[in-house]
């Protein structure tokens, strides 16, 4: 190492890694189109049930190659999960408008129970990082189904949410998102919650932000963007029909704090017992690394917050409950 060069400030360098996704459709492919810009992924497998659809997103993407970063795509099966570092599983129905993600639950249970078995058969020691709604459901599902330790099955869960929070209250104070730090947990869907008692801004809760800037804060405006977030998904697939750039992003912040073995705290879902409710996936700030994920702590919450996570969980649980899953 020359004098004037530094150590990197990662604590591992990147290698070249294979990154397979299996369910190439809105969030599948736009997934491998943020994965191949991050210039982070040597080789990207898309698998597909259907295969012109796989072979579509393939021609497209490799033609971005040449301008971007000359990542490698492919169509694969999955024996091409083999080297595999991670394994995102994108595959299955997305919500028409108005329909929740629950109501998801039993037919995508279906597509994962045909998923994950052929997954595992290939790469018995990948990550496999969900995204198919509902997505904490499916993260257990995933869990049971592959034997995996629970480290090793990681739901993308609310880092969307986290991020969607962020955003709005960004935007709320006129300031840029990456000065906040507040977080959704709970399930990635109707049940979920802010933790505003610990969301702050430069060191400052919010009503100390709120009176040193001269801004309103009320707790109404506070639910109000709360709804925003929580209601983000409808209203976008009432316009579009379909959610992708976000959690595409999302996805590939897991990917990178994962092959960076960064040890970040990501609000990502994976299985454990959370605040007195056991044998549940959900999120709460998580730490993800080049092992997988890690359940470190539950957050110290309110009265309210607290009442507001068990029922979540409880959902969940329900959910996992009438789909035979214990
Ligand atoms: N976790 C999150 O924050 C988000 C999750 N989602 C979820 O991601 C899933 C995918 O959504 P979209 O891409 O919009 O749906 P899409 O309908 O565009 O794509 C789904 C793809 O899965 C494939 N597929 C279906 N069964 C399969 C199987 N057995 N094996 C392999 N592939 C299979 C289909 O052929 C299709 O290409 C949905 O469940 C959706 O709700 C979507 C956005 C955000
Ligand atoms: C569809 C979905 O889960 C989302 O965009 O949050």
């Amino acid at each position: 190492m020359s004098k004037y060069s530094q150590k990197s400030i990662l604590k591992t360098d990147l290698r070249p890694a294979t990154i397979a996704i299996v369910g190439v459709g809105s969030v599948g492919a736009t997934t491998a189109y943020t994965l191949q810009l991050s210039g982070m992924i040597a080789d990207i497998v898309l698998i597909d049930i259907n295969k012109d659809k796989a072979e579509g997103e393939y021609m497209d993407l490799n033609h971005a190659a040449p301008m971007t970063t000359e990542t490698q795509v492919r169509v694969g099966e999955y024996s091409d999960c083999v080297d595999a570092a991670i394994v995102i599983i994108a595959g299955g129905a997305n919500q028409k408008p108005g329909q929740t993600r629950m109501e998801l639950a039993a037919k995508n249970a279906k597509i994962i129970e045909e998923i994950i078995p052929n997954v595992v058969k290939y790469a018995p020691d990948t990550i496999l990082l969900i995204a198919t709604n509902p997505v904490d459901v499916l993260t257990y599902a995933s869990y049971k189904l592959s034997g995996f330790p629970t480290s090793r099955v990681i739901g993308s869960g609310t880092l969307l949410d986290s991020t969607r929070l962020r955003c709005n209250i960004g935007r709320y104070y006129n300031i840029s998102s990456d000065s906040v730090d507040a977080c959704i947990i709970g399930e990635h869907g109707d049940s979920e919650l802010a933790v505003w008692s610990r969301a702050t801004i430069a060191g400052m809760n919010l009503a100390e932000f709120s009176a040193a800037t001269k801004q309103e804060y009320d707790k109404e405006s506070l639910h109000k963007i709360f709804e925003h977030t929580r209601d983000a998904a409808y209203n976008i697939i009432k316009r579009k029909g379909y959610t992708a750039y976000g959690i595409a992003a999302a996805l590939t912040r897991i990917v990178e704090a994962v092959l960076r073995d960064e040890g970040s705290l990501l609000t990502v879902s994976i299985v454990g017992d959370y605040y007195g409710i056991k044998n549940v996936a959900l999120s709460v700030p998580t730490k993800v690394g080049r092992d997988g994920a890690h359940h470190i702590m539950d957050l110290t919450l309110n009265e309210k917050e607290n009442e507001e996570v068990k029922n979540s969980a409880k959902k969940i649980r329900a959910a996992c409950d009438s789909l035979g899953l214990k």
